[in-house]
């Protein structure tokens, strides 16, 4: 993780995009060389494999046991691989060929999308706050998903042309999944089904993270997204279908992610680590790059609404195990200003 950052500088748009960094083939600039190298081929896990479709059928036999695999692997990894979740495998591979082609064109073609000074969403590099930062080799492209009619289409790209249409069909997917998702996690330890969603007010938001690494002639000292948690609620990510490179930390060592076709990788957030008065865990979590293959992943964390307070839910406290957290407000802001410096807006929350 890089070191705690200073008062925090505006975004620079003066840094090249990774993209075109990657192009001439040069080593990696200081400004990229992590501290902590990172392994390269770490043992790969089956993380849990969780079945949306057996979660789904209630009170049969193969519900109970989904519901207890899910509860084992929140309060374990924090992160599983969701298979059965009903979206057709053609939108899934259709995402991927957009993100890939939309990413392929060259940077005066992707201008219309590029990031304003003053905003998060759009496409760019990763946003530099501290002249000590240490920069991820990856160029984003950040859109909002939902509420819907907050989406800044300026931004979303034109080329190519089935892009729009395609993600906000798979926007329509996840929103369903999520809040399956959500009901199934107060399920499994023994909550009402709502209560955390509740918590997001009728008012979640939904974000898109489009992550492009570019090849790098020295995999061995760049990271592709430093080591961080989400501050999301949930977060399900759409993995490269060919090139590895997600990696988590369990019990202080690092495993590999393995790509499974059409499965989608759910992970605990920050916010649910709260909400669940930390019976499930966030993950720590990065991505390392590759020296012949580029590798895209589509992030989409799930928030409540900026301003919107979470605490943990009645029922999770014990005698044994007290409430964790204080009531905090969440602010999407708050995570911009943790990540860059690899700290974690869930210990400022800690009693
Ligand atoms: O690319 C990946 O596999 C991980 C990306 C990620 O962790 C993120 O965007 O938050
Ligand atoms: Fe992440």
């Amino acid at each position: 993780m890089v070191e705690a950052i200073d008062a925090p500088l505006p975004p620079t748009s003066t840094t090249p995009q990774v993209q075109d960094i990657s192009l001439h083939g040069d080593d990696p600039p200081p400004r990229y060389i992590v501290r902590e190298l990172p392994d390269l081929s770490p043992p790969s896990t089956t993380i849990p494999i969780i079945d949306l479709s057996r979660l789904l059928s209630g009170d049969e036999d193969g519900g109970r046991e989904e519901l207890g695999e899910l509860k084992a692997a929140l309060t374990s990894w924090g992160c599983f691989q969701l298979i059965g979740h009903g979206i057709p495998g053609e939108l899934l591979d259709e995402v991927q060929v957009s993100a890939k082609q939309f990413f392929r064109l060259p940077s005066e073609e992707k201008q219309m999308c590029f990031r304003p000074e003053d905003d998060v969403e759009g496409y760019g590099n990763d946003p530099i706050l501290s002249d000590k930062q240490i920069l991820d080799w990856s160029d984003r492209l950040l859109l909002k998903l939902v509420p819907e009619d907050t989406r800044k289409l300026h931004l979303w790209p034109t080329n190519p042309t089935q892009f729009r249409e395609v993600v906000s069909g798979y926007s329509d997917e996840l929103k369903r999944i999520v809040e399956a998702l959500m009901k199934a996690m107060a399920r499994c330890v023994g909550l009402e089904e709502d209560c955390f969603l509740k918590q997001y007010g009728g008012k979640e938001m939904m974000m898109s993270r489009f992550n492009h690494y570019p090849v790098c002639p020295r995999p061995d000292v760049v990271l592709g997204v430093k080591a961080h948690s989400d501050g999301s609620g949930v977060t399900v990510l759409l993995q490269d279908d060919k090139v590895e490179g997600l990696q988590i930390l369990k019990e202080g060592r690092w495993y590999g992610v393995p790509i499974i076709p059409h499965a989608l990788v759910v992970n605990v957030g920050d916010q649910m680590q709260i909400m669940s008065n930390e019976e499930f865990k966030s993950p720590i979590h990065r991505a390392v790059v590759n020296s012949e293959r580029k590798r895209i992943s589509l992030a989409a964390p799930s928030i409540p609404h900026d301003g919107n307070e979470i605490e943990p839910v009645e029922g999770l406290g014990s005698e044994e195990r007290p409430r964790l957290f204080r009531k905090v407000k969440y602010s999407g802001s708050i995570h911009l200003h943790h990540y860059p410096s690899g700290t974690r807006m869930i210990d400022d929350a800690r009693i």
